[in-house]
């Protein structure tokens, strides 16, 4: 493309572009208007100067793609920038597969990984989206895990926002700052990241982390997603004290204080991005902000709501196996924090549905904290979100160990969501497989190194009969000459479909009904083969067309609710929501697709002047 076809180009560009965005015009005008390297918008004026620059180059990295045709780099004026070949995808996969290999480390994988999403956006995402399950755990749970507890020792570049509470006041402008249109945020303060505890701000591996799924299973563009991590202090001494932490050093916020930023922040998120969806992660105590916030903005909690969903989701399909009806249920939950509450509340309602009173399905649980079972007169004052399932039957007995809980409950059911590894010994595991025909033990606290017990333990302490799922992932494992597959109960199946559908129908708030929809869905989403293999989530592999059946549920229940903005997708039947939704879909491998169509339709512009 030559220069002096700038100004037609110009004329031409002054309509819409055909099929990619505007930002690639930008990207195209200011590349033959100058020679910078400019990719978005200038932000309004606010008192933070300039973009963080690998931000900027991230956003852009997809034009620097080996598999870019000749035309399409000039185009996009990166010719001579990349490597003369023209490279297949394949090709590229086998390089970056290789380089993975030759880590040895899960960090360096990590590390190397991260570098190839902020220098080839495109390249990255088809890689993950081709190798789902050997990827997913480096860039989210466990690896992710030790890369947040490393944080600021291996800080290279920003990859989203953060925001201090010294900048309580001056939020909305500095929000302005970030260079593109956001449609999801995650957001975390870092004070409970996975089972790790407060990391501070080294917690935004998480926002990147979950992000980077919401791409690669529900197709949300990159460049609209916004990691963003809050420096509320931290309780972490010993992090305040390392001189490489990258936060404030200065003791966590209060809740008040908290709370007085966390609306400004809502506000200004809403003001700057009308509609969009946010999803807290990873707070210490999530539950004020979720009361406060669910019916005002679109937002959810992925821990409470979202794993919540996930084990709904799970167990559905796990109780077609053990057959044991909702009324002879009785579920142990090892830990009574954001997620088991939430896990357990989920469940409460799947128990109604089956034909439990409210109370009747609530005292099918019995919570354990840190102090033992949770009972009204235990003699501490309870959490606000423990009350509910407090027990009042225990007959001044108090239940201090889970074996004693175990033996005064004698479950159905062993959650574990309290960041103790090791806490399901083999004498439990064993109980558990005494007690019943098919225990279900769920070990769902994060990363592995948290996990209540691994698989190969509760497969072989139960002798096979366990109904198993795990929040990290476990390897298959060869028994009695059966390959057994560990059912992953992390929230990762649910949450990119809750997402998606509540953008996509333009949901005004999501609420309980679009969160027990998306468990629904996903327990629905198993294929005739994977019923058969008695699986109780779909293999991960799958987790795209998953996502979309996840999606195409919450649209469904926003509609219901009433909540849906976007109304033309009432009127689709099943078969054209899934495609409308399919559609909406960023798809990495047909990226380059477009822009080459896009070059073709303006030489045939031109070649018509
Ligand atoms: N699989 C998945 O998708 C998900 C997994 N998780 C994992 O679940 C775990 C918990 O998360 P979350 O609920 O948000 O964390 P919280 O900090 O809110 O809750 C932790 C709970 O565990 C209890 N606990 C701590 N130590 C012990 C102990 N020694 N004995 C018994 N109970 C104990 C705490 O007791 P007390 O209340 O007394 O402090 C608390 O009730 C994390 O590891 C997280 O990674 C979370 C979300 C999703
Ligand atoms: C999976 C997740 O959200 C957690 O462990 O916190
Ligand atoms: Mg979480």
């Amino acid at each position: 493309m030559s220069l002096s076809s700038a100004r037609v180009l110009r004329t031409l560009l002054k309509r819409p572009l055909p099929s990619t965005s505007s930002r690639r015009a930008s990207i195209h005008i200011s590349s033959i208007m100058s020679s910078s390297a400019s990719v978005a918008p200038a932000p309004a004026a606010n008192i933070t100067q300039s973009h963080p620059p690998a931000v900027s180059s991230r956003q852009s990295s997809a034009d620097y793609d080996t598999a870019y045709p000749i035309e399409v780099r000039k185009y996009l004026r990166t010719y001579g920038l990349t490597p003369p070949a023209v490279e297949s995808f394949e090709t590229q996969e086998k390089r970056c597969l290789q380089l993975l290999e030759n880590k040895q480390n899960p960090i360096d994988k990590y590390q190397y990984l991260t570098h190839l999403r902020n220098t080839n956006v495109n390249l990255f995402y088809r890689l993950l989206s081709g190798n789902v399950k050997e990827i997913t755990p480096v860039i989210y749970t466990p690896t992710v895990g030790e890369a947040c507890q490393r944080w600021s020792e291996l800080y290279t570049q920003p990859e989203g926002m953060y925001l201090s509470f010294s900048d309580k006041g001056n939020l909305h402008s500095i929000i302005q700052n970030w260079p593109h249109n956001v449609e999801i945020t995650v957001v975390t303060d870092g004070s409970r990241i996975l089972g790790l505890g407060d990391l501070g701000i080294n917690g935004m591996g998480i926002p990147v982390g979950k992000l980077a799924l919401y791409t690669a299973c529900a197709g949300i563009r990159p460049d609209a997603t916004l990691p963003l991590t809050l420096d509320l202090g931290t309780s972490n001494e010993q992090l305040r004290n390392d001189p490489l932490y990258l936060g404030s050093r200065r003791d966590k916020v209060t809740a008040d204080e908290e709370r007085e930023f966390l609306d400004e922040l809502m506000a200004a998120l809403t003001e700057r991005w009308p509609g969009i969806v946010i999803q807290y992660e990873d707070f210490k105590n999530p539950f004020p902000s979720l009361e406060r916030y669910q019916n005002t903005y679109t937002m959810f909690n992925d821990d409470i709501q979202g794993t919540g969903a996930v084990i709904l989701g799970g167990f559905i399909n796990g109780v077609k196996q053990s057959k044991v009806a909702a009324a002879d249920q009785r579920a142990v939950f090892f830990g009574a924090g954001s997620a088991g509450v939430g896990v357990a509340k989920q469940l409460v309602e799947f128990f109604m549905n089956e034909g439990l009173t409210e109370d009747q399905a609530r005292k099918c649980f019995w919570l354990v904290d840190s102090k033992g079972l949770i009972t009204n007169d235990r003699g501490d004052k309870l959490a606000e979100h423990k009350l509910y399932f407090s027990r009042d039957d225990n007959e001044g007995k108090q239940y201090k160990t889970l074996e004693d809980v175990i033996e005064y409950v004698k479950p159905t059911i062993l959650m574990g969501l309290s960041t103790i590894g090791g806490a399901f010994t083999p004498e439990i595991i064993k109980r558990m497989a005494e007690l019943n025909k098919m225990p279900v033990i769920f070990p769902l606290s994060n990363p592995s190194s948290k996990s209540e017990c691994t698989f190969e333990d509760a497969i072989k302490y139960t002798e096979g009969r366990v109904l198993f799922a795990s929040g990290s992932p476990f390897p298959a494992l060869e028994y009695n000459g059966k390959t057994l597959e560990p059912g992953q109960g992390n929230n990762m199946y649910v949450f990119p479909g809750i997402g998606l559908g509540a953008i996509l129908s333009k949901a005004v708030n999501v609420t309980q009904s679009m969160i027990y929809a998306s468990g629904k869905a996903l327990s629905e989403s198993l294929l005739p083969e994977e019923i058969e293999q008695n699986r109780m989530y779909p293999d991960i592999r799958r987790i795209r067309e998953v996502s979309v059946v996840v999606t195409c549920g919450v649209i469904r229940a926003a509609q219901k609710a009433g909540v849906d903005r976007e109304l033309g997708l009432r009127n689709m039947d099943d078969k054209a929501l899934t495609e409308y939704v399919q559609k909406r879909m960023y798809d990495p491998f047909t990226e380059g697709k477009k822009v080459q169509d896009e070059v073709k339709e303006l030489a045939s512009h031109l070649s018509k002047l």
